[in-house]
């Protein structure tokens, strides 16, 4: 009996393959990789929010064997097990009829859960049918994940996620390795896949332990002597590891040799039950950091993904296990521990009191692992049981404890970086006010043309707008990726996106003000064209001219006498040629010895509310806003007298202007709310900023919130890097 820690020197090299380190091809793979859509089948995570729990039922080990202890667990089907400690495996019953009825302990019970595997499942299995392969494709998209082992000391826990002791070394050849090698694999194969695809990743691993309640970096045996400390981050409102060594993994191997540098410095012990018990909880953190171009501007979107595996030190009666000494301390704190896990986990699992206090601080355990549990992240509970009688009340507690993880709900949620997450929402923001601002000049231009203005091209007028000097600001600082740009340089960048964006929606509140009052001013004109169409209805009017434009929906038409002779208001043919396209050329010259536009300059100057003035200039804001875009105002005046038939047309065109359609794209970027925790420290950004859903992110109806992550203190790990 004693501790085993074998303390080389701490530092993660890369493996050669000289060593037999396999390769991420080397290992075949016949997982099957689910969409997201996919969540709610079979194989492990049912619901996205739920802990998904599988069972795994052991051998009997050579010891039970030795002891005769019989099998007191039947796997019913790949969902449900049963404990029999009613009957013999011969078909007699356990105890006498008095104390079989009276004995709880000993009646048959049935759990259901996601997966049950028997005796015979292999390692290979279990990484297929467990989910496992889920819950990285989660952690690739951004969620914290975690897979976690629970179950008595010799139950299977470190069997299940690394392996057997005898395979200290990874051998890429073997069937014997547990979830987390299997897991990197599958890892390394996916991240290929995806190399073709915009989206970089970035694999990072850290590793500790818990051992006796204090939290050593696997990874820095200085912190052996010296354990590390566990600290709220109100940031990314978790708890996380102060100065934990994150080590960056270009390749399988890095991964690899972090996972072996981790095993050989965990401490092990043996017990009357286990010749290599884990003595501590061990926590191997992968981050999967992913780079997305989210769009051509060279906005990058970074999502913070990461797997923990958690292996717990197995709970032990310690009369069982005969421990003293050191060992019995070790079992101390591990019981503990548990205790408080255990009380977490019935604390959580019920309705009624999982809005109340939980006291993860109670434990170092339940405080890393609690976002895990109840948080943000998603879980897969791996409980490991023993078949053999003796060990009837630890089964049954443990599936216990594990039928009622199931009941936990958490909320995930993708953790992305606040800044990059507020740069994309103001991008598509200003995007969103860029278009709507060319559609407003495109209707103003179009009453601009419509009144024989000479066309500026559109480009033309966009770089006299008020906003063109702020506009390429933005487009310059698009150029480098945000998560490159100094401090100083993004804080820049975000203050150029915002007063951008403050200047298109005060541009396009004026555009709307203009296209307002060009309405109503077309209206009065319509009106008295048509007390004046009434008035000429009367005489006989001579012209030599072409007098009128006119817009119709089919586009501009022209009267136009046909002979320059004189035209009777009776036989006019106005109200045909109104709705003709026949008309030949149009107008640019609406001439004021023109008697018709001479009879409507007359009743412009008899009517203010026309929108002209008696001089036929027009209103202030209005003329203001037309010479900013290069109308002439005055030229307006007489432009006026073609432009007022052509109201007819853009009463329509209002008709298909109303500000709810206008603004449809905009209101579409509320479709998600992204609960973005970011507060700049002086200026408090809106925190419910819209940003339309980048991709699949969840396969449900229900879309998922998006936690801005700090990151500097990511949660559950952060620190240095070596
Ligand atoms: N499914 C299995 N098939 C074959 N052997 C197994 C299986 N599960 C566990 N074992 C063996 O049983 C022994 C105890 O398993 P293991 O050390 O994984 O238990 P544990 O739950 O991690 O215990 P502890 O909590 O004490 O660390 C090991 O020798 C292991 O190889």
């Amino acid at each position: 009996m004693g501790l085993t820690r074998n303390g080389k020197k701490g530092s993660v090299r890369r493996a050669t393959s000289s060593e037999g380190f396999g390769s991420a091809s080397t290992y075949s793979n016949t997982s099957s990789f689910g969409s997201l859509a996919d969540l709610g089948n079979d194989n492990g995570v049912d619901d996205l929010g739920n802990i998904s729990v599988v069972v795994r039922v052991r051998p009997l080990s050579e010891r039970e064997i030795q002891r005769n202890d019989d099998t007191i667990i039947q796997v019913v089907s790949h969902e449900q097990i049963m404990m029999r400690p009613d009957v013999r495996p011969n078909g007699q019953s356990a105890l006498s009829g008095a104390q079989s009825t009276f004995n709880q302990t000993l009646t048959a019970k049935t759990f259901t859960f996601n997966s049950v595997f028997d005796q015979t499942a292999t390692q290979s299995e279990m990484m297929d049918k467990s989910g496992v392969a889920k819950v990285i494709a989660m952690a690739m998209e951004g969620y914290s994940t975690t897979i976690f082992c629970y179950g008595q000391t010799g139950s299977g826990k470190t069997h299940t996620l690394t392996g057997p002791p005898h395979l200290d070394k990874p051998n890429p050849f073997s069937e014997e390795h547990g979830l987390i090698y299997r897991a990197f694999v599958h890892l390394f194969d996916r991240l290929k896949e995806n190399t073709k695809s915009d989206c970089t990743y970035i694999i990072k691993a850290s590793f500790l332990e818990i051992y006796n309640e204090k939290v050593i970096d696997l990874l820095n045996l200085s912190t052996f002597k010296k354990p590390l400390q566990v600290r709220w981050s109100r940031a990314s409102g978790g708890f996380y590891v102060e100065n934990l060594f994150t080590v960056e993994c270009e390749e399988f191997d890095d991964l690899l040799a972090v996972l072996e540098e981790g095993m050989r410095n965990r401490a092990v012990g043996s017990h009357g039950m286990n010749d290599y018990s884990s003595r501590s909880h061990t926590i191997l953190t992968v981050h999967v950091i992913s780079e997305l171009q989210a769009s051509e501007e060279g906005v990058y979107l970074s999502r913070h993904g990461k797997i923990n595996f958690v292996d717990l030190a197995g709970s032990e009666m310690t009369k069982k296990t005969n421990s003293q000494g050191k060992t019995l301390e070790e079992a101390n704190n591990i019981n503990k521990s548990l205790m408080v896990l255990g009380y977490c986990i019935s604390q959580l699992s019920d309705p009624r009191k999982r809005n109340g206090h939980i006291p993860y601080r109670d434990s170092k355990l339940t405080q890393l692992l609690s976002d895990s549990l109840a948080g943000n992240g998603i879980t897969l509970m791996v409980a490991c049981v023993s078949p053999a009688r003796s060990n009837l009340s630890e089964t049954l507690n443990t599936l216990r404890y594990a039928a009622r993880a199931k009941h936990i709900r958490n909320k995930p949620v993708v953790v992305m970086d606040p800044r990059e997450a507020l740069i994309l929402s103001l991008k598509r923001a200003v995007m969103a006010l860029q278009e709507e601002n060319v559609h407003l000049r495109n209707l103003i231009d179009l009453e601009k043309s419509s009144s024989q203005q000479p066309e500026r091209p559109l480009t033309a007028v966009i770089r006299s707008s008020s906003t063109e000097q702020v506009l390429l600001a933005g487009a310059a600082t698009d150029t480098p990726r945000f998560s490159e740009l100094p401090a100083h340089e993004a804080h820049q960048l975000l203050h150029s996106l915002l007063q951008e964006n403050r200047a298109l929606r005060k541009e396009n509140a004026d555009l709307y003000s203009l296209r307002e009052a060009l309405l109503r001013q077309q209206e009065a004109v319509t009106k008295h064209n048509e007390r004046l169409i009434k008035q000429i209805e009367g005489k006989p009017i001579r012209t030599s001219q072409p007098i009128m434009t006119f817009l119709s929906p089919d586009g501009p038409s022209k009267i136009e006498p046909t002979n320059g002779g004189s035209v009777s208001a009776r036989t006019s043919p106005l109200p045909q040629l109104k709705r003709s396209n026949s008309l030949t050329s149009i107008s640019g010259r609406s001439s004021l010895a023109n008697p018709l536009s001479q009879s409507v300059t007359l009743l412009n100057q008899q009517s203010p509310t026309m929108g002209l003035n008696g001089t036929g200039i027009l209103p202030m804001a209005v003329s203001r806003e037309m010479t900013k875009r290069g109308f002439n105002a005055s030229k307006s005046a007489d432009s006026r007298t073609s432009n007022d038939i052509a109201s007819e047309s853009l009463d329509n065109d209002r008709a298909s202007l109303s500000p709810p359609q206008v603004y449809g794209h905009r209101k579409k970027l509320t479709d998600l709310k992204i609960d973005l925790n970011f507060v700049p420290k002086k200026n408090k950004v809106n925190k419910n900023i819209s940003l339309p859903s980048p991709n699949k992110i969840r396969a449900s109806s229900e879309q998922p919130r998006i936690r801005a992550m700090s990151t500097g203190t990511p949660n559950g790990t952060a620190g240095r890097e070596y």
